[in-house]
């Protein structure tokens, strides 16, 4: 998806916000859009996202489903959230059986079950914004922008972002997330876009090259099927050893290798850019 010389202002007569802004984000890709308050990223993640048209430029390749999530989910309305979802589900297309599925999925995903009889405005504020999430994700979106999305999510919800963004990226999707708290951490492999002036600049990543070693523990049993999964998720596997206390320090400050294992039958050598599991 390409933004091409977008310029936006809401009034005829209004200053722009966005003044020729261009940025390009490819498949399986995410960019957070950082910058000062009022500056303008939901401006862009609205242009980006289809919510609102540019008034000069044009957003080209946009994917066909689109999951946006606003800063603040639209409360105001007189439905129950399971009402709500699966009214969303088949908006999104889906029929009536997958839609019931899909919301029943993303009910439990994000703790909504005791929440399912209850109507929109009931809903906390924290809660009302995972409804804002399950909807975005009924229907695996192509594109899927989020506007401050940890804003107001308790500690368990924040986890779940990185979560919904990795499934999105390892479908082919793209991914568009605002941030100004710094949350950005938790998508370390996240592009930077920075908007000042009513344009995007792209910073420099913040460290490594994109890359990061994750270490998991998994059932003796399971190995070989973990391993294979990984691989054919694209990851590469850098090897296997057996299980025990964990070490004091997991992931090598460095992100470089762990000190012990052993190799796994037909890995390849080893790359302080890759992933482990052991
Ligand atoms: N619906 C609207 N009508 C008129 N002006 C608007 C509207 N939405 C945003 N603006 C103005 O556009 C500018 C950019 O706002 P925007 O919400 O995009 O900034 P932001 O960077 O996302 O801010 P924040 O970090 O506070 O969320 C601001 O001056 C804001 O007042």
């Amino acid at each position: 998806m390409r933004l091409e010389n977008v310029w936006l202002r809401y009034h005829r007569r209004g200053s722009w916000v966005l003044r020729g802004a261009d940025a390009e984000l490819g498949a399986g890709e995410v960019a957070v859009v950082l910058g000062r308050n009022g500056v303008g990223k939901s401006t862009l993640l609205q242009v980006a996202a289809g919510v609102i048209r540019p008034g000069r430029g044009r957003v080209t390749g946009r994917p066909a489903r689109v999951g946006w999530v606003p800063e603040r989910f639209p409360a105001d309305q007189p439905f129950t959230v399971a009402h709500y979802l699966t009214a969303m589900g088949r908006m999104a297309g889906l029929p009536p059986s997958e839609a019931g599925r899909a919301v029943d999925t993303w009910v439990e995903r994000l703790g909504l079950a005791r929440f399912r009889r209850v109507r929109l405005p009931e809903l906390s504020k924290g809660t009302a914004q995972k409804v804002g999430l399950a909807q975005a994700m009924l229907r695996r979106p192509g594109l899927l922008v989020l506007d401050e999305p940890w804003e107001g999510l308790d500690a368990t919800a924040r986890e779940l972002v990185p979560e919904l963004v990795d499934e999105v990226l390892t479908a082919g999707g793209s991914v568009l997330v605002s941030d100004h708290r710094g949350e950005v951490a938790r998508l370390p492999g996240a592009r930077r876009w920075s908007v000042a002036d009513g344009v995007v600049t792209e910073e420099a990543p913040s460290g490594g090259a994109g890359f990061a070693v994750v270490e998991v523990e998994v059932a003796a049993a399971r190995v070989a099927g973990t391993v294979a999964r990984l691989r054919a998720e694209g990851h590469r596997v850098l090897g296997v050893r057996p299980g025990g206390e964990p070490p004091d320090d997991p992931v090598p400050p460095d992100g470089g290798r762990p000190d012990v294992r052993e190799p796994v039958p037909g890995a390849r050598p080893a790359d302080p850019a890759d992933e482990v599991v052991r």
